[in-house]
Order: C-alpha cells, then structure tokens, then sequence
C-alpha cells in the first residue's frame, strides 16, 4: 500500500485537537452564511483568508493566538458551535479516526453562558457517539485567564464531569505559553484532578525550564508538545531526565510546530529525539484548520521525513491506546487497531 493511502487507512486516535482551532475553511464558510443568513452576524466582519497559518508565513507562535479569534467570532449561538463541533469530528471521522479528544476553552458568547458552552459541546458528542464515533472533551483552561476565571471553568468540569462521566474526561492548560504562570493555576488543576479529571499540560513551548520542570513534577497523564525539554531542543540535562524518568506521553504535532517557527523545520523537529530516547508518544494535529492538516497528513510527514515504515506507524497508533483518557473504551480500540495490522501483515 503507498503510504499516504496506508496513512488514511490506518484507524488513528486524535488526543490533541483544539475545536475552534480545527475548523476547516468549508466549515467556517458554512458558519459565516449561516449567521449572516440568519442576521447574528455581519458577514464582512470575518476574514477566513486569514485564518490560515502557513510554513513560509511572517507569523509566529505570539501572533498565532490571534487567529483564533477569526473563529471565536463564528462560535457565538448554539446552533454554530453544534455545527463546529459536528463537521469537524465528521472531518476527523473521514480522515481515519476512530477516536477523537476535542479539547476547546467554553467561553460566555453574547448568546451562551460557559454552562451552555460545554453543554452544546457535549450534546454534538452524543450524536456523533450513536452513530459509532468514540468522542470526548477535554476543557481547556486558557493561561491567559486570571486565577478565579480558572476556577469557574474547573468547577464546570467537574460539574459535567459528574454529569457525563463518559465525554467530559479531562482538563488541560493551553494559550499563549508567553502568558500567565503555570503555578496560579495548579490550584485549580489540582482540584480537577481529585475530582476524576485527567490533566494534560501544553509543555515547553516556549523555552522556559523552570515551569518545563514545575509541569512534569506535576504529572500529568500527558504533555503536550515538549519542545524546550531536550538540551539539544533548548532545554537542559534535568528537563530531558525528568521527562524520560517520568514516562509522561507527549502529544506530538509536527505541523504547528513548523509553522508556528517553534521548530525550523520537519527534519529537525525534537520527534526523532523522542521517538529513539523510547518516549511515549502520539502523532496529533493540534489546529488542522490554522495549519492546514489533518492526522493522516501528520503520519504521513512522520513516515516520510523519520523513515518510520508502516508497521511502526501502526504501532504508533496502538500505542496510543494506552494514553486516552477514556480508559472504558481501550480495549475496544487496542482491538481495531490490531486487527488493522494482522489485516494487512503488518
Ligand atoms: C499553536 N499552539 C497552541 N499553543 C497553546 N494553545 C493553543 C495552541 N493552539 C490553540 N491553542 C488554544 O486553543 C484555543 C482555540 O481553541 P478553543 O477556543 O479552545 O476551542 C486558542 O485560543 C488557544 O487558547
Ligand atoms: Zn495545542
């Protein structure tokens, strides 16, 4: 099989996926008319040309949280976030996906409260789950937001937690990493935690060791991106020992991180270091719609630019299994995805 229909074929999980950062620019086209159809929104007032955010862009990571609002602007009623959250997990769906953590920060919009937020989030999850697509939520907490800000949004995590122990599985900490101490929120995360919640942490970004290191004494269940950890990659001696002791898994996005310029480029992307050093990792897309991906694209980068023949590609894949926070549907996957590999005589 070449590989990009072997990419596309192979059952994959998504376990780092921002909602508003994944809209296609159909799905956002869709949303736009709707809204100016419907008279909520002045259509000129939403420039989806620059939503995108290429390799060869003037942007970098700073100016990248501003994109995000092109989105915000979009998801303000009900109706639109439904409509987000549905056509992106179908898209994910028809990439290969057989598993999908949808993370997104519930904001108050001139027409919904946060409750209303997560609640819509979590009713387009229902759906897409009775016709066979496994999907959960993780609430995000946006490091830019005060103290008390976080405290509301965990509260109303473990209240949907509660509430829909099966889709609202976990908590994590995103936004501009130049932004906010990861201390003022451990408070917060730390009451999610006793409450069920999984925690997952966007992780060296930005080259800042002291919270790299704050961040894994934490632990926990997963970090995302972990770039400034290895001393080659910006980060130190104790970074790289303390990740590798604490078998944290690193969800790994490949494509963000060359066109946010974290990284130079795909060859020299910290993934190989990782990968080699036996870091648990999974291949995630992060914002398909900013940087213009999807996760068979992202398997397909890996295979190409690491050599990493298909049969390690799938076992990428069943590894990732183990990382999920929805524990009650592992064997379920693990199962698939071996049946995928016995299949084809991986
Ligand atoms: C590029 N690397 C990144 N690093 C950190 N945070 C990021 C991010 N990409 C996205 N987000 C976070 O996700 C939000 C958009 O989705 P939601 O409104 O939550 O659905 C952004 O505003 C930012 O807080
Ligand atoms: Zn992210």
């Amino acid at each position: 099989m070449d590989l990009q229909t072997f990419c596309q074929e192979l059952p994959k999980l998504e376990l780092h996926a921002h909602l508003n950062g994944s809209l296609s620019r159909s799905t956002m086209t869709f949303i736009k008319r709707f809204l100016a159809l419907t008279g909520m929104a002045d259509e000129s007032d939403v420039f989806l040309d620059e939503f995108q955010v290429g390799p060869s862009d003037t942007k970098n990571l700073s100016d990248c949280f501003q994109v995000f609002d092109i989105a915000h602007k979009l998801t303000i009623t009900k109706e639109t976030l439904t409509m987000a959250t549905a056509l992106t997990l179908r898209e994910f769906e028809r990439d290969g996906c057989c598993y999908i953590e949808l993370r997104s920060t519930p904001r108050q919009t001139a027409h919904l409260t946060i409750s209303e937020y997560i609640e819509t989030v979590v009713q387009s999850m229902k759906s897409a789950r009775e016709r066979g697509l496994i999907c959960c939520f993780i609430i995000s907490i946006n490091r830019n937001s005060s103290k008390e800000d976080a405290d509301v949004i965990v509260d109303h995590a473990i209240e949907y937690h509660t509430k829909y122990p099966d889709i609202v599985v976990g908590v994590e900490l995103s936004g501009n990493p130049a932004v906010g101490m990861f201390q003022d929120f451990v408070p917060a995360l730390d009451k999610a935690r006793k409450a069920g919640l999984k925690i997952t942490l966007h992780c060296g970004e930005i080259c800042n060791t002291q919270e790299v290191i704050e961040m894994i004494n934490f632990k926990p269940e997963r970090i995302g991106h972990g770039i400034y950890i290895h001393p080659k990659f910006g980060g130190n001696d104790t970074t790289w020992d303390l990740l590798r002791n604490s078998r944290i898994p690193v969800e790994i996005c490949l494509t963000s991180n060359v066109n946010t310029k974290s990284t130079p480029d795909f060859n020299s992307h910290h993934f190989k270091e990782f990968y080699n050093a036996n870091i648990p990792v999974v291949l995630c897309t992060d914002d398909k719609g900013v940087f213009s991906t999807s996760l068979s694209q992202e398997y397909h980068i890996c295979g190409e630019t690491y050599g990493i023949e298909q049969s390690k590609l799938a076992r990428l894949s069943l590894k990732a299994c183990n990382y999920i926070f929805a524990e009650d549907v592992r064997k379920i996957l693990t199962e698939k995805i071996l049946n995928f590999i016995n299949k084809n005589e991986l």
